[in-house]
C-alpha cells in the first residue's frame, strides 16, 4: 500500500572547525512514507537543521555530508540515472549521494523544496513576490518539459544573456510567460493571499510576516514537489497565524500528496500535524514512532522530558519544558562512546556507558528507540552515581583546555 519515498540511511555531516570535527548529523536513518507527514522535533542544537539542508544538498562549508545515503524513489527520474549511473539505482531508487552534483541538484525545486523559518531569506528583496514565484512555477515547467537528466540543462532560451540584461533593466517586467504568472496568482490565492492579482506586483518588504510565509509556501508549491522540507515554518509567527499557517500546509498536503518533512521544536504543532515523528538528539534520532507511540507510550528519557509534564498536546502554545543540564558537545573527540543523554537522564544505568543501538519496541518495529530501557527496567541499583560526567559537564563555549 504505502511505499517509501525517501530512505535515508547512516547519513552523517561534519562540520571541519578550528576545534574539531563537529558531528552535526550522525549515522541518521529514516524511511518516509509517500504522504505522509513527518515531524522531527528537538532541543536548539540537536541537528535538525542540518539534516534537512544535508537531505537538499545544501550544506555548506566548513560542512560535508561525510557518509551514508540519500535514496529517492521515482520511477522516471530512476528510468534517466540508471544508464550513466547503474550503481546509483535499485529499483526506482535513487541514491541521490551517488550521482553527479548538476543531477542531484536538478531535483531542487522541481522534486524537493524547502521552506524556512524566515521567508525573508527565501526571497529577493528586488523583485516582485509574483515574479519569483512565476520563476519557480518555470523551473518547474522547463523540468517536467525536458526528463530529468544527468545533465540538466536548467537554463532554457529565456535566460540567454539579452533576457538577463532586460531583466536588470526593467526589473518589474521579469515574468517570463503569461501563463506562469497566471499560475503566479493563482498559487498566490490558493494560500489564501487577498487581491493576489495586485499583490503579485508588490516586492517582499511590502507584506506582512504571516503573509510573506504564505507566499513562501505558494513559491515552494510552485514546484509541485514530491517532498516538501519545512524547517520551522511558523515560528516566527503569532500564535493564530501560526495555526492559520499549518492548516493549510495540512489542506495543500491532502490535496496534492506530497510528502513534508516537518521540523519544529514546538511539539504542540507536531501533535497538530503529524502522522510520525522523530526525536532528535545529538544529531541523531533517539525514539521514533506515530505520535500514540511516541506521545502516549513514550520510552526514552529525553523524549519524556520534552514532553514535560503537560499531558494536554493541543494548542500551539510551546510545550518544551528546559531538561536540566546542557545540550552535548558535538564535538567528536568529546563525544564518546556513552549514550550522549547519559549526563542529563535520570534513568542512566552502569549500561549507559556504552552507547545504545536502536531497539524496537513493537513486534511490527513502528516504534523504535535508542535506549537500554526499551528491553530493561530502570534499576535503582545500578544508577550511575552522581557527578558521574561531573569533568566532562562544560560545553564547548565554556570549555577552555581543561579536560
Ligand atoms: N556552520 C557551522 N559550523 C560549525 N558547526 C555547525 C555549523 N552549523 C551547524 N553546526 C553544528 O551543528 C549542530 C546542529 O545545528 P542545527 O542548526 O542543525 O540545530 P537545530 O536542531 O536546527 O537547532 P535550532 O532548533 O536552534 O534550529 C549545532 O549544534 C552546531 O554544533
Ligand atoms: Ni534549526
Amino acid at each position: 500500500m504505502s511505499e517509501t519515498i525517501l530512505e535515508i540511511d547512516d547519513l552523517s555531516t561534519q562540520f571541519f572547525t578550528s576545534e574539531g570535527k563537529v558531528n552535526a548529523v550522525h549515522g541518521f536513518d529514516l524511511e518516509l512514507e509517500r504522504g505522509e507527514v513527518f515531524g522531527i522535533v528537538g532541543e536548539s542544537g540537536s541537528g535538525k537543521s542540518v539534516t534537512a539542508l544535508s537531505l537538499m544538498d545544501l550544506v555548506e562549508s566548513p560542512g560535508r555530508i561525510t557518509s551514508g545515503s540519500v535514496g529517492y524513489r521515482n520511477p522516471s527520474f530512476a528510468e534517466n540515472m540508471r544508464t550513466s549511473y547503474p550503481d546509483a539505482v535499485d529499483g526506482d531508487l535513487v541514491d541521490l549521494r551517488a550521482i553527479p552534483e548538476d543531477a542531484r541538484r536538478s531535483l531542487r525545486g522541481t522534486a524537493f523544496s524547502m521552506i524556512f523559518q524566515d521567508p525573508e531569506s527565501s526571497f529577493n528583496p528586488s523583485l516582485t513576490v509574483g515574479e519569483q514565484i512565476a520563476e519557480a512555477v518555470e523551473v518547474q515547467q522547463r523540468a517536467t518539459a525536458m526528463p530529468r537528466s544527468g545533465r540538466a540543462k536548467t537554463r532554457g532560451p529565456e535566460y540567454s544573456l539579452g533576457s538577463y540584461l532586460m531583466s536588470m533593466a526593467l526589473p518589474s517586467k521579469r515574468y517570463v510567460t503569461e501563463s506562469s504568472r497566471a499560475r503566479a496568482i493563482e498559487l498566490l490565492e490558493t494560500v489564501g493571499i487577498p487581491d493576489p492579482a495586485q499583490r503579485a506586483d508588490e516586492y517582499p518588504h511590502e507584506y506582512s510576516g504571516g503573509m510573506l510565509q504564505r507566499a513562501m509556501i505558494a513559491q515552494a508549491l510552485a514546484s509541485e514537489p514530491d517532498v516538501l522540507i519545512a524547517d520551522e515554518p511558523t515560528t516566527a509567527l503569532d500564535v493564530t497565524i501560526q495555526a492559520q499557517i499549518l492548516d493549510l500546509l495540512n489542506e495543500l498536503q491532502a490535496e496534492t500528496g506530497m510528502t513534508i518533512l516537518l521540523i519544529t521544536h514546538n511539539l504542540g504543532v507536531v501533535a497538530r500535524m503529524c502522522d510520525r515523528v522523530g526525536v532528535m538528539y545529538a544529531g541523531e534520532i533517539v525514539e521514533r514512532g506515530t505520535l500514540e507511540d511516541v506521545f502516549d507510550d513514550t520510552v526514552h528519557p529525553y523524549t519524556k522530558g520534552l514532553l514535560g509534564s503537560v499531558p494536554d498536546l493541543e494548542g500551539t502554545a510551546d510545550r518544551l519544558q528546559a531538561i536540566s543540564g546542557n545540550v552535548p558537545s558535538l564535538l567528536d573527540h568529546e563525544m564518546g562512546d556513552r549514550c550522549y543523554f547519559a549526563d542529563r537522564c535520570p534513568k542512566a544505568m552502569d549500561t549507559c556507558l556504552e552507547k545504545p543501538r536502536s531497539f524496537d519496541v513493537d513486534a511490527d518495529g513502528r516504534h523504535s528507540v535508542t535506549c537500554y530501557l526499551a528491553e530493561e527496567n530502570y534499576d535503582p541499583d545500578r544508577a550511575l552515581e552522581e557527578g558521574r560526567f561531573a569533568s566532562e559537564g562544560a560545553v564547548s563555549d565554556v570549555g577552555g583546555d581543561s579536560q
